[in-house]
């Protein structure tokens, strides 16, 4: 198994150089939060310097302390926005998040096809940090089964791996056993399946990506440092929408992300107590840290 400790992507200064922005397209809920959903993704888009559009599938009312009310909106409206985007603007990668109804989930595919957008993530997004049901099973198992034969990378976390395989989430809990469960995820389609760690129990935060073109090949392991005490919300938006982002750059997948992951865990490391209940994350922490860097070599200190 090829065991990375992540870094930030080595290309950087040039993604900061580059002037003609790449398109980067989100398909997911409004979080009035701001840390996850749409906000969270465009946040995310900006940060990494690609342009940000955005396909709105449900209004939720969230804060630090959960969610509130979910209204999804209509698959037709859904649709539009899809059309909207696709027909003019375009985009050079995609992703999926809250996708509340199975209609909405067979309206998005049937656009992404159509309009041939091939460096598409799936993130399948179930429940809320507090357990709020964002998406209902059927509209979880619509997301999988339209989406993910569409995917370039899914990026199930580990309660959604054991839901969508029938497993409990305590049968995951070694990295072998997650290995697995990311290669038999391969069944449902996508071509690869990064199975994200923050939910299991390893130090490391281990997230494991196999590839379905990969034959018998090693996964690949992204390891990190697990940040101790409540994670903050939207880590797994945050994840997806970075490696959309740089996918949107043409990386390929791999380097795509071990991007995520710095991003996310910079992102993690510098969030923020707004409201009485989850922390924010803070996007702005990957920039943030380059500019002072510096900075401080500017000004010689
Ligand atoms: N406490 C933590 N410390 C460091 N990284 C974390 C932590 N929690 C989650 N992550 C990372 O955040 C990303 C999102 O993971 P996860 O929390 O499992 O997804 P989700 O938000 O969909 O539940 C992954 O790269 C994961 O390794
Ligand atoms: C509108 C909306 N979409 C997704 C989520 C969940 O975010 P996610 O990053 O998958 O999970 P957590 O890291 O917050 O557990 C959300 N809350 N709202």
């Amino acid at each position: 198994m090829r065991d990375e400790a992540s870094s930030f992507p080595a290309d950087a200064e040039q993604w900061r150089s580059w002037s003609v922005p790449a398109r980067a397209l989100t398909i997911a809920g409004s979080d009035s939060g701001g840390s996850a959903g749409i906000q969270g993704d465009l946040k995310t888009f900006q940060e990494l310097g690609v342009f940000g559009m955005s396909v709105v599938t449900a209004v939720t009312a969230q804060n630090s302390l959960g969610a509130q009310l979910v209204e999804p909106v209509s698959p037709r409206l859904v649709a539009a926005q899809l059309e909207s985007v696709l027909a003019d603007l375009g985009a050079d990668a995609a992703k999926t998040g809250m996708i509340p109804t199975p209609d909405a989930a067979e309206a998005i595919a049937g656009a992404l096809s159509r309009f041939g957008v091939h460096r598409l993530v799936v993130d399948p997004v179930r429940l809320s940090k507090d357990g709020y049901a964002l998406a209902g099973r059927g509209a979880f198992e619509a997301t999988a089964r339209f989406l993910f034969p569409l995917a370039e990378l899914a990026t199930p976390n580990v309660p959604e791996a054991a839901a969508l395989l029938g497993v409990r989430e305590t049968d995951l809990a070694s990295v072998g056993a997650r290995v697995e469960a990311a290669r038999s995820l391969l069944a449902w389609g996508a071509r690869h399946v990064l199975l994200k760690g923050g939910h299991a129990a390893d130090d490391a935060c281990a997230d494991i990506l196999v590839g379905a073109a990969d034959g018998g090949a090693e996964p690949l392991l992204l390891r990190g440092q697990r940040l101790p005490g409540a994670s903050a919300r939207g880590t797994g938006c945050a994840f997806a929408s970075a490696a959309c982002a740089a996918m949107a750059r043409g990386l390929d997948v791999p380097a795509a992300c071990r991007a995520a992951k710095a991003f996310v865990a910079a992102a993690l490391a510098a969030s923020v107590r707004l409201g009485a209940g989850t922390p924010s994350l803070k996007h702005a922490a990957w920039r943030e840290d380059r500019l002072w860097s510096e900075a401080s070599i500017g000004d010689g200190k």
